[in-house]
């Protein structure tokens, strides 16, 4: 038998990552909504949360104070400052997870991709493209979330996390968040034990 038999048919570690404005938040709303068994881990961040975002939910927010902290700490898989704020992975609970048996996502950033996949070479990186340069400033200008300079910043990080795209194992365009949502799903390694409802199931 080759090797190519013996390995899972998925991984169960998945960092998403994809240009601000892309659908990831959306994509990972859906997968909480229909797909309870999968684990989402909670980034901590500097940046102040939008409307609608729950602290402990979306991200754990942080004063840079504390993220220094923590980084100092070794609380953090991997962090990185994207566009002016730091975001970062807490360890412990993706570890556990992991030890769980159940699915684990995580969202991260271009930096924080590589970082994984350094430390984590096990890990399956995805890429959220959008359908067009276009569709994406629209996307993008259209969540109403960031002022002209901040959403500046984030198109010209998109243009490097675009450039990087062949570094990821799967790319996903992001078309419909139900058809992104699906592909995405079937790349996660099933659970080895009984689905339970996890922690941060919301709504
Ligand atoms: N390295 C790293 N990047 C993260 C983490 N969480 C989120 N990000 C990335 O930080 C960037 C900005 O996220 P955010 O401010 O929520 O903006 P959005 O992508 O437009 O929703 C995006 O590329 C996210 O994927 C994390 O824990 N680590
Ligand atoms: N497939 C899609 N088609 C049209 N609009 C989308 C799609 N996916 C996401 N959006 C919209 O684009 C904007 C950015 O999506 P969001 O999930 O916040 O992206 P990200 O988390 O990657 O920054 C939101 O207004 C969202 O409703």
């Amino acid at each position: 038998m080759s090797f190519d038999e013996h390995r899972p048919t998925a991984a169960r570690l998945t960092v998403l990552s994809g240009p601000s404005g892309v659908g990831k938040g959306s994509v990972k709303a859906l997968i909480r909504e229909r797909y309870p068994w999968v684990w989402h881990s909670v980034s901590a961040t500097t940046r102040k949360p939008r409307p609608g975002e729950v602290d402990g939910v979306h991200y754990h927010f942080y004063e840079r104070s504390q993220f220094e902290a923590a980084i100092a700490g070794g609380e953090f898989l991997e962090w990185a400052n994207y566009a002016g704020n730091l975001y970062g992975t807490p360890r412990k609970p993706v570890e556990h997870q992991l030890a769980s048996g159940l699915p684990v996502v995580l969202e991260a950033d271009l930096q924080g991709a590589r970082q994984i996949r350094i430390a984590m070479p096990e890990a399956q990186l995805v890429f959220l493209a959008p359908p067009s340069w276009e569709e994406l400033v629209r996307r993008l200008t259209g969540r109403g979330t960031e002022d002209r300079e901040t959403i500046a910043r984030r198109l010209a990080a998109a243009k490097e996390e675009l450039a990087a795209e062949a570094e990821f194992d799967h790319t996903i365009v992001n078309v419909s968040v139900e058809q992104a949502t699906a592909e995405l799903v079937s790349l996660l390694g099933s659970p080895t034990r009984a689905p339970v409802a996890n922690g941060n199931h919301v709504g």
